[in-house]
């Protein structure tokens, strides 16, 4: 059951119908190991001007047969909040060997991997990468997505050309239409003069 959005936020399927939305924390493939509290569906909602700067990305890796996918945008701030829980239970490591491995689990907010009020609730900050069209296979970044580690730093060195090359058109074309990155995680991007720069919503993902 689609809801009616606070005013300001679309659906980014209205906007830009073909980019492709993995919303890991819907699924149980994601750090915690389980769906996060507050998505409720494969939905990819943010701000008007977010959609309207994503269609302009996708239209221009279509041209290169290639194509966004989503892991993550608009964050409600109960979802946060459930990663502020999972982080208090130290001995829940389930998913530490393939996304934090060489963190602590306990240092994960504190190194800024997670955040406790995150951007991604503002609406206007997305978590993304770049696949082929054809084969609708992720181009390789060097680390997947939400690894938490040095390998996932924009100024990490130890890379092939390909891998060096697929993140610098990921950064420059985000860059081109308006995002700013985040130092530490090559998918996180935010718009820059986003529309909501200091309210976090807490309207589910439906
Ligand atoms: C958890 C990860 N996908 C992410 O978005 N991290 C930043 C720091 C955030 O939580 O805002
Ligand atoms: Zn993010």
């Amino acid at each position: 059951q689609k809801q009616i959005l606070p005013n300001g936020f679309v659906y980014v399927k209205t906007v830009a119908p073909n980019i492709d939305v993995e919303l890991r924390y819907y699924s149980t493939h994601n750090f915690v190991g389980d769906t996060i509290i507050g998505y409720k569906a494969n939905t990819l909602i943010v701000t008007k001007p977010t959609a309207e700067a994503l269609k302009k990305v996708q239209d221009e890796l279509a041209d290169q047969n290639l194509c966004l996918r989503v892991y993550d945008a608009y964050r409600p701030q109960r979802a946060v909040n459930h990663f502020i829980t999972w982080a208090k239970d130290l001995d829940d490591k389930r998913m530490k060997d393939e996304f934090y491995p060489e963190v602590e689990k306990r240092h994960l907010f504190r190194d800024g991997y997670i955040a406790s009020r995150s951007g991604h609730s503002r609406g206007s900050t997305v978590d993304l990468t770049i696949i082929d069209a054809n084969t609708m296979e992720p181009l390789d970044m060097g680390s997947p997505f939400d690894f938490f580690g040095e390998a996932s730093w924009i100024a990490h060195q130890d890379l092939t050309e390909l891998q060096k090359k697929n993140r610098q058109l990921l950064q420059s074309i985000m860059q081109k239409h308006g995002f700013r990155n985040y130092p530490k995680e090559w998918w996180h991007f935010t718009l820059r003069g986003e529309p909501f720069p200091n309210t976090f919503f807490d309207f589910v993902v439906q």
